[in-house]
């Protein structure tokens, strides 16, 4: 089975205090974080050059940056890894050491490297609802993740 026919089950999972690392700080990198946020307790990010709002989330101190380009002993003792550079070649080294480790790994330039999906994610107090199109359409996920919001909103006018 590959990535394509299979669904990824929905892990509501504590990331309060576990260790997560994202290599890479561009564009989608900062979609990532920005995601994660609301949810980790500790995000270290390595890259040798950050977007904007990477630049800004550790400025605020909300994450750890560290200018540089990444070094395998940075994977040993992360709880969850993103790769995230726009370097094919770095990212599968990435993923192939997160393998061996047992260490959770998401690879946001190839989806059959990816132990876990990010989804659409509607936050209202308790509630927190996830969206996956289990790898197969982004647009999609985002599209009901909208159609959820608002639905929800509408609720809570009655
Ligand atoms: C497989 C997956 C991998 C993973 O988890 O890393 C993946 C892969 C890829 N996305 C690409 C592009 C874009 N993705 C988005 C947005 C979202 N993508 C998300 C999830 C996932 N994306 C994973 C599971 C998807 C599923 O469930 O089926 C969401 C749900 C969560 C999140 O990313 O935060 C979020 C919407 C959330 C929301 O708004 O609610 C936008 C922006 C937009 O649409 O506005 C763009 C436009 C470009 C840009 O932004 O530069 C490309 C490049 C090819 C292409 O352009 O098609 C690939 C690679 C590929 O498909 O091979
Ligand atoms: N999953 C998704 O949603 C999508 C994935 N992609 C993929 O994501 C890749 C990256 O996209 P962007 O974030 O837009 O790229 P970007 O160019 O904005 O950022 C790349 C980052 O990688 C870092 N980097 C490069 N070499 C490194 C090293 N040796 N160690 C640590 N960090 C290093 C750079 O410093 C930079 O911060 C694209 O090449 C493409 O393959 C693209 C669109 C959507």
């Amino acid at each position: 089975m590959n990535n394509q026919e299979k669904p990824y089950f929905p892990l509501f999972v504590d990331l309060s205090e576990k260790k997560i690392l994202v290599i890479g700080a561009g564009k989608i990198a900062a979609r990532r974080i920005q995601t994660l946020l609301p949810f980790a307790g500790e995000i270290r990010v390595i890259a040798p050059r950050a977007a904007a709002e990477v630049a800004e989330m550790a400025e605020n101190g909300r994450i750890q940056y560290e200018a540089r380009e990444y070094e395998r002993e940075d994977l040993y003792d992360a709880c969850i890894v993103i790769a995230a550079t726009d370097r094919e070649q770095i990212n599968h080294e990435i993923y192939s050491v997160c393998k061996c480790m047992g260490i959770l790994v998401n690879v946001i330039s190839d989806k059959n490297k990816c132990d876990f999906y990010f989804p659409g994610i509607v936050h209202r107090d308790e509630i927190v609802i996830g969206v996956s199109a289990s790898g197969k359409d982004h647009k999609k996920a985002k599209k009901v993740r909208e159609d959820i919001a608002a639905f929800l909103q509408e609720e809570e006018k009655v």
